[in-house]
Protein backbone atom coordinates (compact mmCIF):
# COMPACT_ATOMS: atom_id res chain seq x y z
CA UNK A 1 0.00 0.00 0.00
CA UNK A 2 1.92 3.24 -1.02
CA UNK A 3 1.74 5.56 1.93
CA UNK A 4 3.80 8.88 2.50
CA UNK A 5 7.17 8.60 4.51
CA UNK A 6 7.50 11.25 6.97
CA UNK A 7 10.63 13.53 7.57
CA UNK A 8 9.69 12.60 11.39
CA UNK A 9 9.35 15.27 14.30
CA UNK A 10 13.13 16.45 14.05
CA UNK A 11 14.57 18.48 11.26
CA UNK A 12 17.01 20.92 10.59
CA UNK A 13 14.89 23.38 8.97
CA UNK A 14 12.50 23.21 12.50
CA UNK A 15 9.07 21.85 11.38
CA UNK A 16 8.48 18.42 9.46
CA UNK A 17 7.18 18.56 6.30
CA UNK A 18 3.48 17.86 6.96
CA UNK A 19 2.18 15.47 4.71
CA UNK A 20 -1.17 13.32 4.16
CA UNK A 21 -0.76 9.39 3.56
CA UNK A 22 -2.14 8.40 0.12
CA UNK A 23 -4.32 5.58 1.19
CA UNK A 24 -7.44 5.16 -0.43
CA UNK A 25 -10.07 7.94 0.29
CA UNK A 26 -12.95 6.77 2.33
CA UNK A 27 -16.57 8.84 1.97
CA UNK A 28 -18.00 8.84 5.40
CA UNK A 29 -21.48 10.68 7.37
CA UNK A 30 -20.68 12.20 10.46
CA UNK A 31 -23.34 10.76 13.33
CA UNK A 32 -23.77 11.22 16.84
CA UNK A 33 -23.00 8.82 19.26
CA UNK A 34 -23.85 9.40 22.62
CA UNK A 35 -20.56 10.14 24.74
CA UNK A 36 -21.28 7.53 27.13
CA UNK A 37 -17.86 5.89 27.40
CA UNK A 38 -15.58 8.78 27.12
CA UNK A 39 -12.55 8.39 25.61
CA UNK A 40 -13.60 5.50 23.67
CA UNK A 41 -13.01 5.19 19.84
CA UNK A 42 -15.29 6.53 17.33
CA UNK A 43 -17.48 3.66 15.61
CA UNK A 44 -17.97 2.70 12.15
CA UNK A 45 -19.03 -0.53 10.16
CA UNK A 46 -15.86 -2.85 9.25
CA UNK A 47 -17.14 -3.09 5.25
CA UNK A 48 -16.22 0.23 4.52
CA UNK A 49 -12.60 -0.90 5.66
CA UNK A 50 -12.44 -4.47 3.91
CA UNK A 51 -10.01 -3.19 2.09
CA UNK A 52 -7.38 -2.04 4.92
CA UNK A 53 -8.13 -5.33 7.48
CA UNK A 54 -6.12 -7.93 8.51
CA UNK A 55 -7.62 -10.82 9.93
CA UNK A 56 -7.81 -9.63 13.67
CA UNK A 57 -7.73 -6.18 13.67
CA UNK A 58 -10.75 -4.05 14.63
CA UNK A 59 -9.11 -0.92 15.63
CA UNK A 60 -8.08 1.52 13.37
CA UNK A 61 -6.44 4.96 12.96
CA UNK A 62 -8.26 7.49 10.59
CA UNK A 63 -7.34 11.08 9.53
CA UNK A 64 -9.58 13.53 7.82
CA UNK A 65 -8.00 13.82 4.06
CA UNK A 66 -7.48 17.17 3.57
CA UNK A 67 -5.31 16.82 6.76
CA UNK A 68 -5.74 17.03 10.23
CA UNK A 69 -3.47 17.17 13.37
CA UNK A 70 -5.97 15.01 14.97
CA UNK A 71 -5.62 10.77 14.35
CA UNK A 72 -9.09 9.39 15.20
CA UNK A 73 -8.96 5.92 16.97
CA UNK A 74 -12.04 3.78 15.82
CA UNK A 75 -13.36 0.56 16.57
CA UNK A 76 -15.34 -1.44 14.29
CA UNK A 77 -18.39 -2.78 14.28
CA UNK A 78 -21.09 -4.44 12.45
CA UNK A 79 -24.20 -2.32 14.73
CA UNK A 80 -23.07 0.83 12.86
CA UNK A 81 -24.61 1.30 9.42
CA UNK A 82 -22.46 1.41 6.85
CA UNK A 83 -21.19 4.68 5.28
CA UNK A 84 -21.39 5.98 8.89
CA UNK A 85 -19.11 7.18 11.48
CA UNK A 86 -20.06 7.46 14.99
CA UNK A 87 -18.26 10.48 16.63
CA UNK A 88 -19.09 12.01 20.30
CA UNK A 89 -19.62 15.77 20.47
CA UNK A 90 -15.30 16.06 22.27
CA UNK A 91 -14.40 13.69 18.39
CA UNK A 92 -16.14 16.22 16.11
CA UNK A 93 -14.86 19.16 18.21
CA UNK A 94 -11.21 17.64 17.42
CA UNK A 95 -12.01 17.52 13.59
CA UNK A 96 -13.88 20.55 13.39
CA UNK A 97 -16.94 18.59 11.93
CA UNK A 98 -20.57 18.87 12.75
CA UNK A 99 -23.03 15.33 12.54
CA UNK A 100 -25.46 15.66 10.01
CA UNK A 101 -23.62 17.44 6.97
CA UNK A 102 -22.30 16.00 3.97
CA UNK A 103 -20.32 13.00 3.94
CA UNK A 104 -16.43 13.31 4.63
CA UNK A 105 -13.52 12.26 3.33
CA UNK A 106 -11.12 10.22 5.44
CA UNK A 107 -7.86 8.10 4.68
CA UNK A 108 -6.43 5.20 6.96
CA UNK A 109 -3.75 6.64 9.08
CA UNK A 110 -0.67 3.91 9.56
CA UNK A 111 1.69 4.70 12.49
CA UNK A 112 4.76 4.07 10.57
CA UNK A 113 3.98 7.50 9.13
CA UNK A 114 4.61 8.82 12.46
CA UNK A 115 8.25 8.34 11.82
CA UNK A 116 11.03 7.55 14.42
CA UNK A 117 10.71 8.38 17.36
CA UNK A 118 6.87 7.99 17.79
CA UNK A 119 6.33 7.10 21.52
CA UNK A 120 5.40 10.55 23.49
CA UNK A 121 8.14 11.03 26.67
CA UNK A 122 5.44 13.51 27.84
CA UNK A 123 2.73 14.90 27.58
CA UNK A 124 1.57 18.13 28.77
CA UNK A 125 -2.44 19.17 29.27
CA UNK A 126 -4.88 21.53 30.76
CA UNK A 127 -8.14 20.00 32.64
CA UNK A 128 -11.59 21.44 32.39
CA UNK A 129 -14.39 19.91 33.67
CA UNK A 130 -16.71 18.41 31.46
CA UNK A 131 -19.59 16.92 33.28
CA UNK A 132 -19.85 16.80 37.11
CA UNK A 133 -21.42 14.23 38.53
CA UNK A 134 -25.24 14.43 38.71
CA UNK A 135 -25.63 13.18 42.75
CA UNK A 136 -23.88 14.77 45.49
CA UNK A 137 -23.69 11.70 47.47
CA UNK A 138 -22.12 9.27 44.95
CA UNK A 139 -19.91 6.80 45.74
CA UNK A 140 -16.64 8.41 44.74
CA UNK A 141 -18.23 11.49 44.04
CA UNK A 142 -15.50 14.20 45.88
CA UNK A 143 -17.90 17.09 45.29
CA UNK A 144 -17.97 19.11 48.23
CA UNK A 145 -18.66 22.26 49.77
CA UNK A 146 -16.77 25.40 49.79
CA UNK A 147 -17.21 28.66 51.60
CA UNK A 148 -18.60 30.65 48.89
CA UNK A 149 -20.83 28.28 49.01
CA UNK A 150 -20.03 26.69 45.91
CA UNK A 151 -19.28 23.08 44.85
CA UNK A 152 -15.62 21.92 43.97
CA UNK A 153 -14.64 19.11 42.18
CA UNK A 154 -10.92 17.89 43.91
CA UNK A 155 -8.79 15.96 41.65
CA UNK A 156 -6.15 14.08 42.38
CA UNK A 157 -3.61 14.97 38.98
CA UNK A 158 -1.62 11.37 39.34
CA UNK A 159 -4.82 9.63 40.19
CA UNK A 160 -5.88 11.07 36.62
CA UNK A 161 -2.61 10.48 34.94
CA UNK A 162 -3.04 6.56 35.36
CA UNK A 163 -6.50 6.95 34.59
CA UNK A 164 -5.62 8.80 31.21
CA UNK A 165 -2.46 6.67 30.51
CA UNK A 166 -5.13 3.16 31.09
CA UNK A 167 -7.81 5.06 29.02
CA UNK A 168 -5.90 6.05 26.01
CA UNK A 169 -2.60 4.25 26.25
CA UNK A 170 -1.56 3.24 22.10
CA UNK A 171 -3.24 6.02 20.64
CA UNK A 172 -1.96 8.64 18.92
CA UNK A 173 -2.26 12.21 20.68
CA UNK A 174 -2.00 15.43 19.40
CA UNK A 175 -1.42 18.98 20.41
CA UNK A 176 -4.70 21.21 21.15
CA UNK A 177 -6.80 17.92 21.07
CA UNK A 178 -9.34 17.04 23.84
CA UNK A 179 -9.37 14.03 25.48
CA UNK A 180 -12.13 13.40 27.44
CA UNK A 181 -11.90 11.17 30.83
CA UNK A 182 -14.18 9.32 33.14
CA UNK A 183 -13.00 10.18 36.91
CA UNK A 184 -14.97 9.17 40.03
CA UNK A 185 -18.31 9.86 38.77
CA UNK A 186 -17.24 12.88 36.57
CA UNK A 187 -16.19 13.66 33.31
CA UNK A 188 -13.11 15.75 33.01
CA UNK A 189 -11.32 16.80 29.45
CA UNK A 190 -7.57 17.38 29.20
CA UNK A 191 -6.88 19.34 26.47
CA UNK A 192 -2.87 18.95 24.85
CA UNK A 193 -0.39 22.01 25.29
CA UNK A 194 2.79 19.89 24.28
CA UNK A 195 3.00 16.72 23.32
CA UNK A 196 7.34 15.74 23.12
CA UNK A 197 8.33 12.51 21.82
CA UNK A 198 11.90 13.64 23.05
CA UNK A 199 13.02 14.08 26.55
CA UNK A 200 13.75 17.59 28.07
CA UNK A 201 17.85 16.77 28.15
CA UNK A 202 17.56 15.40 24.34
CA UNK A 203 15.39 18.64 23.30
CA UNK A 204 17.47 20.66 24.50
CA UNK A 205 20.31 18.85 22.65
CA UNK A 206 18.83 18.81 19.32
CA UNK A 207 18.20 22.15 17.61
CA UNK A 208 15.04 22.46 15.10
CA UNK A 209 13.45 20.31 17.42
CA UNK A 210 9.80 20.07 16.88
CA UNK A 211 6.56 17.96 17.55
CA UNK A 212 2.78 17.72 17.98
CA UNK A 213 1.68 14.42 17.92
CA UNK A 214 2.85 10.89 19.14
CA UNK A 215 1.74 7.65 20.57
CA UNK A 216 1.10 7.38 24.22
CA UNK A 217 3.20 4.55 25.70
CA UNK A 218 2.99 3.39 29.17
CA UNK A 219 5.97 5.46 29.96
CA UNK A 220 5.08 8.37 29.16
CA UNK A 221 4.85 10.82 32.06
CA UNK A 222 1.69 13.40 31.87
CA UNK A 223 2.03 16.88 33.64
CA UNK A 224 -1.13 17.94 34.52
CA UNK A 225 -2.03 21.77 34.63
CA UNK A 226 -5.59 23.36 35.35
CA UNK A 227 -4.84 26.12 33.49
CA UNK A 228 -2.23 26.43 30.47
CA UNK A 229 1.28 27.24 30.97
CA UNK A 230 0.64 26.92 34.45
CA UNK A 231 0.98 24.48 37.60
CA UNK A 232 -0.97 26.01 40.22
CA UNK A 233 -1.38 23.69 43.08
CA UNK A 234 -5.23 25.26 42.36
CA UNK A 235 -7.45 27.00 40.34
CA UNK A 236 -10.99 26.65 38.76
CA UNK A 237 -12.33 26.06 35.14
CA UNK A 238 -14.13 30.04 35.75
CA UNK A 239 -10.99 31.84 36.32
CA UNK A 240 -8.99 29.73 33.87
CA UNK A 241 -11.06 30.94 30.84
CA UNK A 242 -11.17 34.45 32.49
CA UNK A 243 -7.43 34.23 32.33
CA UNK A 244 -5.22 35.85 29.38
CA UNK A 245 -5.76 33.41 26.90
CA UNK A 246 -9.21 33.86 25.49
CA UNK A 247 -8.38 32.27 21.79
CA UNK A 248 -11.45 30.93 19.92
CA UNK A 249 -10.06 27.43 21.19
CA UNK A 250 -10.60 28.36 24.89
CA UNK A 251 -14.19 29.88 23.94
CA UNK A 252 -15.19 27.28 22.05
CA UNK A 253 -13.53 25.25 25.33
CA UNK A 254 -15.44 26.58 28.05
CA UNK A 255 -18.60 26.41 25.84
CA UNK A 256 -18.80 22.90 25.59
CA UNK A 257 -17.83 22.30 29.01
CA UNK A 258 -20.28 24.59 30.45
CA UNK A 259 -23.51 23.48 28.14
CA UNK A 260 -22.58 19.81 29.23
CA UNK A 261 -22.36 20.61 32.66
CA UNK A 262 -25.28 22.03 32.79
CA UNK A 263 -27.30 19.08 30.54
CA UNK A 264 -26.52 16.72 32.79
CA UNK A 265 -29.08 16.12 35.06
CA UNK A 266 -31.34 18.26 36.76
CA UNK A 267 -30.48 21.99 37.06
CA UNK A 268 -29.65 21.79 40.08
CA UNK A 269 -28.46 24.35 42.51
CA UNK A 270 -26.62 21.75 44.40
CA UNK A 271 -24.49 21.94 40.92
CA UNK A 272 -23.93 24.97 40.21
CA UNK A 273 -21.30 27.27 41.50
CA UNK A 274 -21.41 30.45 43.25
CA UNK A 275 -24.27 32.56 41.28
CA UNK A 276 -25.62 29.84 39.33
CA UNK A 277 -21.78 28.64 37.46
CA UNK A 278 -20.29 25.39 37.13
CA UNK A 279 -18.72 23.50 39.84
CA UNK A 280 -15.28 24.42 40.48
CA UNK A 281 -12.21 21.88 39.42
CA UNK A 282 -9.37 22.47 42.08
CA UNK A 283 -6.23 20.04 41.06
CA UNK A 284 -4.13 18.58 43.99
CA UNK A 285 -0.89 16.33 43.70
CA UNK A 286 0.19 17.69 40.70
CA UNK A 287 3.31 16.37 39.08
CA UNK A 288 5.32 19.53 38.06
CA UNK A 289 8.55 19.80 36.02
CA UNK A 290 12.39 20.37 37.35
CA UNK A 291 12.67 24.12 36.98
CA UNK A 292 16.20 23.82 35.23
CA UNK A 293 17.03 27.08 34.05
CA UNK A 294 19.54 29.76 35.43
CA UNK A 295 20.78 32.60 33.63
CA UNK A 296 19.65 32.77 29.91
CA UNK A 297 20.44 29.78 26.93
CA UNK A 298 20.85 32.91 24.16
CA UNK A 299 22.36 35.45 23.43
CA UNK A 300 21.54 38.78 20.83
CA UNK A 301 23.85 38.63 17.94
CA UNK A 302 23.16 41.55 15.07
CA UNK A 303 24.76 41.70 11.82
CA UNK A 304 26.56 44.31 9.88
CA UNK A 305 23.21 44.88 8.25
CA UNK A 306 21.47 45.52 11.48
CA UNK A 307 19.33 42.55 12.04
CA UNK A 308 19.18 40.97 15.69
CA UNK A 309 19.12 37.19 15.98
CA UNK A 310 18.68 35.38 19.19
CA UNK A 311 20.55 32.63 19.08
CA UNK A 312 21.17 29.76 20.97
CA UNK A 313 24.29 29.75 22.73
CA UNK A 314 24.79 26.56 22.60
CA UNK A 315 24.95 26.78 18.82
CA UNK A 316 27.34 29.84 18.84
CA UNK A 317 30.13 27.59 21.63
CA UNK A 318 32.10 26.67 18.21
CA UNK A 319 32.46 30.18 17.40
CA UNK A 320 36.07 31.32 19.16
CA UNK A 321 35.17 35.05 18.41
CA UNK A 322 31.65 34.60 20.64
CA UNK A 323 33.85 32.81 23.58
CA UNK A 324 32.40 35.54 26.21
CA UNK A 325 29.23 36.02 24.92
CA UNK A 326 28.67 32.26 25.38
CA UNK A 327 30.09 31.94 29.06
CA UNK A 328 27.91 35.01 29.67
CA UNK A 329 26.11 33.54 32.87
CA UNK A 330 23.88 36.68 33.66
CA UNK A 331 20.37 36.63 33.87
CA UNK A 332 20.25 39.21 30.90
CA UNK A 333 20.25 38.06 27.47
CA UNK A 334 23.51 39.37 26.05
CA UNK A 335 24.75 40.95 22.79
CA UNK A 336 27.39 41.14 20.70
CA UNK A 337 27.82 42.83 17.03
CA UNK A 338 29.31 40.66 13.94
CA UNK A 339 30.27 41.91 10.82
CA UNK A 340 29.11 39.24 8.96
CA UNK A 341 25.49 40.48 6.57
CA UNK A 342 22.36 38.97 7.77
CA UNK A 343 22.17 36.25 4.48
CA UNK A 344 25.47 34.99 5.34
CA UNK A 345 24.96 34.59 8.93
CA UNK A 346 21.51 32.74 7.80
CA UNK A 347 23.64 30.14 6.36
CA UNK A 348 26.38 30.29 9.30
CA UNK A 349 23.29 29.36 11.57
CA UNK A 350 22.34 26.19 8.87
CA UNK A 351 25.97 24.98 9.08
CA UNK A 352 26.15 25.22 12.77
CA UNK A 353 22.89 23.81 12.95
CA UNK A 354 24.09 20.80 11.06
CA UNK A 355 27.47 20.76 12.76
CA UNK A 356 25.78 20.01 16.52
CA UNK A 357 23.48 17.64 14.52
CA UNK A 358 26.73 15.71 12.94
CA UNK A 359 24.73 16.70 9.68
CA UNK A 360 26.56 17.03 6.75
CA UNK A 361 26.33 21.11 5.84
CA UNK A 362 24.68 21.92 2.97
CA UNK A 363 26.50 22.28 -0.46
CA UNK A 364 26.47 25.64 -0.98
CA UNK A 365 27.36 27.17 -4.53
CA UNK A 366 30.56 28.16 -4.62
CA UNK A 367 30.06 32.16 -4.99
CA UNK A 368 28.12 31.97 -1.30
CA UNK A 369 31.51 29.88 -0.63
CA UNK A 370 33.46 33.30 -0.59
CA UNK A 371 31.10 34.97 1.90
CA UNK A 372 30.94 32.34 3.71
CA UNK A 373 34.62 31.70 4.46
CA UNK A 374 35.46 35.38 5.52
CA UNK A 375 32.12 34.56 7.97
CA UNK A 376 33.93 32.03 9.25
CA UNK A 377 37.59 34.02 10.25
CA UNK A 378 35.22 36.81 11.39
CA UNK A 379 33.52 34.58 13.98
CA UNK A 380 36.70 32.55 14.40
CA UNK A 381 34.39 29.31 13.17
CA UNK A 382 37.25 26.76 12.16
CA UNK A 383 34.58 24.09 10.98
CA UNK A 384 33.44 26.26 8.79
CA UNK A 385 36.91 27.66 7.42
CA UNK A 386 37.46 23.99 6.67
CA UNK A 387 34.02 23.23 4.90
CA UNK A 388 35.54 26.18 2.96
CA UNK A 389 38.62 25.25 1.86
CA UNK A 390 37.41 21.37 1.34
CA UNK A 391 34.41 22.97 -0.79
CA UNK A 392 37.88 24.77 -2.74
CA UNK A 393 39.90 22.44 -3.05
CA UNK A 394 37.87 19.78 -4.65
CA UNK A 395 36.94 21.82 -7.52
CA UNK A 396 40.80 22.36 -7.60
CA UNK A 397 41.45 18.88 -7.70
CA UNK A 398 39.04 18.50 -11.12
CA UNK A 399 40.26 21.69 -12.67
CA UNK A 400 42.09 20.77 -15.40
CA UNK A 401 43.58 21.62 -19.04
CA UNK A 402 41.32 19.43 -21.61
CA UNK A 403 41.72 18.34 -24.76
CA UNK A 404 38.61 18.51 -27.43
CA UNK A 405 38.51 15.15 -28.21
CA UNK A 406 38.40 14.23 -24.37
CA UNK A 407 35.18 16.29 -24.09
CA UNK A 408 33.87 14.55 -26.92
CA UNK A 409 34.43 11.51 -25.39
CA UNK A 410 32.88 12.80 -21.66
CA UNK A 411 29.78 13.61 -23.71
CA UNK A 412 29.90 10.10 -25.54
CA UNK A 413 29.83 8.16 -22.57
CA UNK A 414 26.61 10.35 -21.30
CA UNK A 415 28.10 13.06 -19.89
CA UNK A 416 27.49 17.02 -20.35
CA UNK A 417 30.77 19.01 -20.94
CA UNK A 418 29.35 22.64 -22.28
CA UNK A 419 32.36 24.56 -24.08
CA UNK A 420 32.03 28.41 -23.46
CA UNK A 421 34.37 30.73 -24.57
CA UNK A 422 37.07 27.82 -24.29
CA UNK A 423 35.97 27.37 -20.07
CA UNK A 424 34.70 23.46 -20.04
CA UNK A 425 31.88 23.20 -17.77
CA UNK A 426 29.99 20.07 -16.40
CA UNK A 427 26.09 20.53 -16.28
CA UNK A 428 25.54 16.89 -15.70
CA UNK A 429 23.66 16.87 -12.25
CA UNK A 430 22.60 20.51 -12.35
CA UNK A 431 20.37 19.37 -15.92
CA UNK A 432 17.49 18.96 -14.16
CA UNK A 433 17.34 22.27 -12.33
CA UNK A 434 18.16 24.70 -15.61
CA UNK A 435 15.08 26.97 -16.12
CA UNK A 436 15.96 26.67 -19.53
CA UNK A 437 14.81 23.19 -19.66
CA UNK A 438 16.47 19.67 -19.44
CA UNK A 439 16.41 19.57 -23.37
CA UNK A 440 17.94 22.24 -25.27
CA UNK A 441 21.25 22.04 -23.86
CA UNK A 442 21.97 18.47 -24.79
CA UNK A 443 20.35 19.24 -28.50
CA UNK A 444 22.47 22.11 -29.40
CA UNK A 445 25.47 22.75 -27.58
CA UNK A 446 27.10 19.51 -27.17
CA UNK A 447 30.77 19.99 -28.71
CA UNK A 448 30.31 22.84 -29.73
CA UNK A 449 31.19 26.44 -28.06
CA UNK A 450 28.10 27.12 -27.19
CA UNK A 451 28.72 31.49 -26.34
CA UNK A 452 26.72 32.44 -28.94
CA UNK A 453 23.72 30.15 -27.45
CA UNK A 454 24.76 31.66 -24.02
CA UNK A 455 24.38 35.13 -25.43
CA UNK A 456 21.14 34.92 -27.11
CA UNK A 457 19.10 33.02 -24.74
CA UNK A 458 20.38 34.68 -21.35
CA UNK A 459 18.78 37.95 -21.23
CA UNK A 460 20.16 38.82 -17.62
CA UNK A 461 23.55 37.80 -16.20
CA UNK A 462 22.06 35.48 -13.42
CA UNK A 463 23.59 32.59 -15.63
CA UNK A 464 27.12 34.08 -14.75
CA UNK A 465 26.33 33.01 -10.92
CA UNK A 466 26.59 29.70 -11.61
CA UNK A 467 29.69 29.10 -13.59
CA UNK A 468 31.97 28.63 -11.18
CA UNK A 469 30.22 25.84 -9.82
CA UNK A 470 30.20 24.18 -12.76
CA UNK A 471 33.77 24.59 -14.09
CA UNK A 472 36.60 21.72 -14.58
CA UNK A 473 39.36 23.42 -17.18
CA UNK A 474 40.11 25.13 -19.96
CA UNK A 475 39.88 23.69 -23.77
CA UNK A 476 43.79 23.29 -24.64
CA UNK A 477 44.88 26.58 -27.26
CA UNK A 478 46.12 23.80 -29.67
CA UNK A 479 42.47 22.61 -29.62
CA UNK A 480 40.91 25.94 -29.89
CA UNK A 481 40.15 26.66 -33.29
CA UNK A 482 39.02 23.04 -34.01
CA UNK A 483 35.98 23.39 -31.58
CA UNK A 484 33.13 24.14 -33.95
CA UNK A 485 31.03 27.44 -32.90
CA UNK A 486 27.56 26.50 -31.97
CA UNK A 487 25.03 27.31 -34.44
CA UNK A 488 27.40 26.96 -37.26
CA UNK A 489 27.23 23.63 -39.73
CA UNK A 490 30.17 23.11 -40.93
CA UNK A 491 29.60 20.17 -43.81
CA UNK A 492 27.09 22.85 -45.67
CA UNK A 493 29.51 25.60 -45.26
CA UNK A 494 27.37 27.52 -42.70
CA UNK A 495 29.53 29.79 -39.87
CA UNK A 496 27.45 30.56 -37.06
CA UNK A 497 26.94 34.76 -36.05
CA UNK A 498 30.04 34.88 -33.41
CA UNK A 499 28.97 36.05 -29.62
CA UNK A 500 29.32 39.94 -29.09
CA UNK A 501 32.39 41.50 -28.32
CA UNK A 502 30.63 43.23 -25.49
CA UNK A 503 29.49 39.66 -23.99
CA UNK A 504 32.39 38.16 -24.16
CA UNK A 505 34.15 41.28 -22.39
CA UNK A 506 31.71 40.72 -19.65
CA UNK A 507 32.18 36.95 -19.43
CA UNK A 508 35.75 37.39 -18.84
CA UNK A 509 35.77 40.06 -16.59
CA UNK A 510 33.16 37.97 -14.39
CA UNK A 511 34.88 34.42 -14.70
CA UNK A 512 38.96 35.42 -14.77
CA UNK A 513 39.39 35.36 -10.64
CA UNK A 514 38.70 31.69 -11.18
CA UNK A 515 39.50 30.11 -14.63
CA UNK A 516 43.08 29.00 -15.29
CA UNK A 517 45.81 31.45 -16.98
CA UNK A 518 47.74 29.30 -20.04
CA UNK A 519 50.55 29.46 -21.70
CA UNK A 520 50.64 28.99 -25.78
CA UNK A 521 51.94 25.52 -25.01
CA UNK A 522 48.80 25.23 -22.79
CA UNK A 523 50.87 25.24 -19.47
CA UNK A 524 49.36 26.05 -15.72
CA UNK A 525 51.25 30.34 -15.45
CA UNK A 526 48.92 30.81 -12.57
CA UNK A 527 48.22 27.35 -10.01
CA UNK A 528 45.26 25.47 -9.53
CA UNK A 529 44.77 25.97 -5.98
CA UNK A 530 45.72 30.33 -6.22
CA UNK A 531 42.55 30.09 -8.58
CA UNK A 532 40.26 28.78 -6.70
CA UNK A 533 41.08 29.95 -3.67
CA UNK A 534 40.41 33.78 -5.25
CA UNK A 535 38.11 35.08 -3.26
CA UNK A 536 36.10 36.57 -5.74
CA UNK A 537 32.88 39.21 -4.88
CA UNK A 538 30.49 39.35 -6.58
C1 LIG B 1 26.45 26.63 -17.66
C2 LIG B 1 25.51 26.83 -18.57
C3 LIG B 1 24.19 27.51 -18.32
C4 LIG B 1 23.72 28.14 -17.23
C5 LIG B 1 24.42 28.31 -15.88
C6 LIG B 1 22.39 28.62 -17.54
C7 LIG B 1 21.58 29.30 -16.67
C8 LIG B 1 20.34 29.81 -16.99
C9 LIG B 1 19.56 30.68 -16.15
C10 LIG B 1 19.98 31.18 -14.76
C11 LIG B 1 18.43 30.96 -16.80
C12 LIG B 1 17.27 31.85 -16.32
C13 LIG B 1 17.68 33.32 -16.21
C14 LIG B 1 18.21 33.98 -17.46
O1 LIG B 1 17.46 34.09 -18.43
O2 LIG B 1 19.38 34.40 -17.41
C15 LIG B 1 18.47 30.26 -18.06
C16 LIG B 1 17.46 30.30 -19.00
C17 LIG B 1 17.59 29.72 -20.24
N1 LIG B 1 18.66 29.07 -20.73
FE1 LIG B 1 20.36 28.64 -19.79
N2 LIG B 1 22.08 28.25 -18.81
C18 LIG B 1 23.18 27.59 -19.33
C19 LIG B 1 23.33 27.11 -20.61
C20 LIG B 1 22.39 27.25 -21.59
C21 LIG B 1 22.57 26.84 -22.94
C22 LIG B 1 23.87 26.24 -23.49
C23 LIG B 1 21.41 27.09 -23.58
C24 LIG B 1 21.04 26.87 -25.03
C25 LIG B 1 21.64 26.08 -25.86
C26 LIG B 1 20.50 27.66 -22.64
C27 LIG B 1 19.21 28.03 -22.90
C28 LIG B 1 18.38 28.69 -22.03
C29 LIG B 1 17.04 29.09 -22.35
C30 LIG B 1 16.30 28.85 -23.65
C31 LIG B 1 16.54 29.75 -21.22
C32 LIG B 1 15.17 30.33 -21.03
C33 LIG B 1 15.21 31.79 -21.43
C34 LIG B 1 13.86 32.48 -21.24
O3 LIG B 1 12.93 31.83 -20.72
O4 LIG B 1 13.79 33.66 -21.55
N3 LIG B 1 21.12 27.75 -21.44
N4 LIG B 1 19.64 29.57 -18.15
Amino acid sequence: MPHFKPTGPISLQGAPEYQVAETPLISLKVQDRQPNHPGSPALANPEDFAWSLNDNHNNIFLQLANGSDCILSVRLDLEVPPGCLLLDEVQQFNLHILSGGEAQKFRVFILEDLGEPSDLVDVEGEVRLLRASSHQGAEHSTLSQTSFNSHVVEVDARELSSAFLRTYFGRVIAVNELLPIAYKGNTLVIRITSANVLGENEREEVVGYHSYRGVLSPSSTLYLSSREGSHHETSSTHNSSAGSDTSRLDQALSHLCINESLQVGEPNSDQLGPKGGAPILVLTNILGRQHRHTGTDVANVTTSDEELFPVKKKLLRPCIALTKVVRDAGDTVPSVHINVDCLTFDRVLLFLEAHLLGKPPPQWSLHLVDDLAKAAEVLGLRPLTEYCQTRLGAVARGVAVRRYQDVVAANSRGGLWLILDSMVLDVKAWLPEHPGGASIIPSQSLNVDCARFFEMYHASRESFLYLRDFYIGEIHPDDRSSVPQGGEDRAAGIAAEPPSSDFLQQLREYTQGFRLKLGLNGEVLQSVAATCSSLKNL
